[in-house]
């Protein structure tokens, strides 16, 4: 299941959030028999699997599947990843964009799984914090690299919609291992994910 597209839902779960969202609807005073509403506990339940589906999936074991040994200890960057995830707070979405660097210790990873990584991550209930953590520790405990530097830049819904309704406010987290927490790296790394090519 980690990569595919589609995800095959499980009956018993659709049900079971089904019934919960039928109950929020009607809890805000809608009338859940209504045309348009009639199949949305059902929309909605199979949405809400797909954007927690990361409770499923193995971070280690994607970034596993393509390790490759490679004699390249420079700096591995992949940035603007976009991500969207939910707050734990609100159930609301946070989204944004990820930046990730490793400098390799013997292996490389094939670049499309540290993406992967994210919404592993991403596709749960979440904080920003723990979620860059997440991503940060999965990559060092496989590839072991030299160093692994994440940020993470987000919109939370929960602060433009409601709550303190601030719509440009964004959250920067950041968390380094290894050679990133050398000033001069960890600079090095700032500077390019900052660049002007988007
Ligand atoms: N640190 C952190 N806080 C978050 C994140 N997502 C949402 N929050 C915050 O979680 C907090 C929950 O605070 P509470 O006071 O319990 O909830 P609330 O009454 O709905 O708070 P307001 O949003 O201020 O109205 C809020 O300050 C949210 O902004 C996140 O990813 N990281
Ligand atoms: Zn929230």
């Amino acid at each position: 299941m980690p990569f595919s597209q589609q995800l095959n839902y499980d009956d018993a779960i659709t049900e079971k959030l089904s019934d919960n969202f039928a109950n929020i609807i009607d809890g805000v005073g809608e009338d859940k028999d209504r045309e348009g509403l009639i199949k949305t506990p059902e929309r909605a339940a199979k949405a809400m699997q797909f954007l927690t589906q990361g409770y499923e999936q193995d971070a280690e074991a994607i970034l596993r599947s393509a390790m490759f040994a490679e004699d390249y200890s420079e700096m591995v960057i992949v940035k603007n990843i976009e991500l969207y995830s939910l707050c734990e707070h609100h159930l609301l979405p946070f989204f944004g964009k990820a930046h990730v660097a490793y400098i390799p210790d013997g292996y490389i990873v094939g670049l499309s799984k540290i993406p992967r990584v994210i919404d592993v991550f991403a596709r749960r209930f979440q904080v920003q914090e723990r979620l860059t953590d997440q991503v940060l520790q999965a990559i060092h405990k496989t590839l072991n690299p030299l160093g692994v530097a994440v940020v993470i830049e987000a919109r939370h819904m929960c602060m433009m919609m409601r709550g303190v309704q601030k719509q440009t406010s964004v959250t920067t987290t950041s968390a380094f291992t290894g050679a990133f927490k050398a000033e001069r790296t960890r600079n090095e790394f700032l500077k390019l994910i900052t660049s002007d090519l988007g």
